[in-house]
């Protein structure tokens, strides 16, 4: 394998050109967060299916409002039948959502008109024809894609498949993820640290990532840094899951096993090296349809590479291009990289610029921990001054 480091641009296309894609599946209503739908989606009926209206108030014919006062003629509320017509010179009284009655074109809110003695008078300006009706198909009419493929379900993504009375969604599955952990130095939290334990923070970090991204399918276990020990780990790991995520091992140490013991259990390398900081030997391969990654053990690595690589992959996964959600602003203030590595630091953007936080080290968690942006920071360039234009790389909130 070719272990000459490669550009994170490289990087980034190597792993659009060989990744997996995961299955669709069909999921009711209640059961969407956090999916990106699979095919067009197409609403059956029209959206609003009747003509209605939108205000509390009048419903009237607008060319009778030259012949005002006119005769108040019974109700019409939300749910009522749509079987009512509106006599000539007359108004009925109608409710926001209820069904228009037969002749009318216009409704007068509440607010603005006169009411004596069962007539009604209209109050200046006149308002124009057709308003507060919202029409019938106004939103859409029916057979219009309302959610295109690759649309992700949030909140309002899931009121309009309910609003077009649909009760089910084809989505894309999400991955089912295993997390190896190495590393002989691991201690989990709880538990008092002995000799030159640490520690193990980086399956809590990717488990809640994960989860940020809907994702709950997710196994974590620890192992040793034994060559046979990891491959065997691998290589039961690769028979189900969809995205196997390891930690630590991936560099040139004695103890760093990952590599060859990912390709011992039959992963076949995408990448390994890139010209980054932090996360410079990040690894990336693929064995069936199952996407591997062997993330740098530093816990600011882990999560930078998850957030620059893993998560835009789980979405490549899902048939979208490798998405991220960039945005060009400027830096606060000078900043210094080296030449050769693209730098993604961690940062705070607060609307209108963003700022290079301190403590950038990879071991180091407390900087990302009020982060909310990756500073992208190009590789060939050293000098940054303050009001220099760069894209950052938002993280997802929630
Ligand atoms: N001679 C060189 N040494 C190193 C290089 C290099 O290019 N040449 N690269 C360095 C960089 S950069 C990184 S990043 C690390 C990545 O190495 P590994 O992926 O092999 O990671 P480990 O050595 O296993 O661990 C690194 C560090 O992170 C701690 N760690 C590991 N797992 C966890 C965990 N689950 N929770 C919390 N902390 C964890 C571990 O104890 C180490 O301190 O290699 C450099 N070396
Ligand atoms: O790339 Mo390492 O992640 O700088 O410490």
């Amino acid at each position: 394998m070719n272990t000459t480091p490669i550009s994170v641009q490289e990087a980034s296309a190597l792993l659009a050109q060989h990744l997996p894609q995961l299955p669709e599946e069909i999921r009711p209503l209640g059961q969407l967060g956090g999916r990106l739908t699979s095919r067009d989606i197409t609403t059956p009926i029209h959206l609003p299916p009747f003509d209605q209206s939108s205000m509390d108030g009048y419903a009237v014919r607008h060319a009778d409002l030259a012949k005002a006062p006119l005769t108040i003629q019974g109700e019409q509320a939300a749910g009522d039948l749509p079987d009512k017509q509106l006599q000539p010179g007359s108004a009925m009284r109608i409710f926001t959502g209820a069904a228009l009655p037969a002749g009318a074109d216009t409704v007068l809110m509440q607010e603005k008109v006169t009411v004596k003695d069962g007539k009604l008078w209209p109050q200046e300006p006149i308002p124009e024809a057709g308003d507060f009706v919202r029409k019938k198909g106004a939103e859409c009419v029916d057979g219009t894609i309302i959610l295109a493929k690759g649309n992700r379900m949030t909140p309002a993504a899931t009121g309009l498949i309910a609003a077009a009375g649909l009760t089910t969604v084809p989505v894309f599955a999400l991955p089912r993820v295993t997390i190896l952990l190495t590393g002989n130095e691991l201690q989990s939290p709880g538990i008092p640290l002995q000799g030159s334990q640490v520690y193990e923070s980086n399956s809590y970090t990717l488990t809640q990532a994960l989860q940020q991204a809907g994702i709950h399918e997710i196994v974590t276990e620890a192992v040793k840094d034994d060559p046979e020990a990891l491959t065997g780990a691998i290589a039961r790991a690769l028979r189900h899951a969809d995205l196997l995520l390891l930690t630590g091992g991936v560099s040139v140490g004695d103890h760093d096993h990952v590599v060859p013991a990912a390709i011992a259990a039959g992963v076949i390398p995408i990448f390994h090296k890139v010209r980054q900081r932090p996360g410079k030997p990040l690894f990336a391969g693929r064995s069936g349809n199952t996407m591997v990654f062997g993330l740098p053990g530093n816990p600011g690595s882990v999560l930078t590479c998850y957030y620059h690589y893993v998560l835009p992959a789980i979405y490549g996964m899902m048939g979208l291009p490798l998405a991220r959600q960039l945005v060009e602003t400027t830096i606060s203030k000078n900043y210094n990289k080296p030449e050769q590595l693209t730098c993604l630091i961690k940062g705070y953007f607060n609307g209108r610029m963003v700022i290079p936080l301190d403590a950038q080290e990879s071991f180091r968690l407390r900087s990302f921990a009020v982060a909310n942006a990756l500073i992208l920071l190009e590789e060939g360039k050293t000098h940054y001054l303050e009001g220099d234009p760069v894209n950052i790389q938002l993280l997802p909130i929630g």
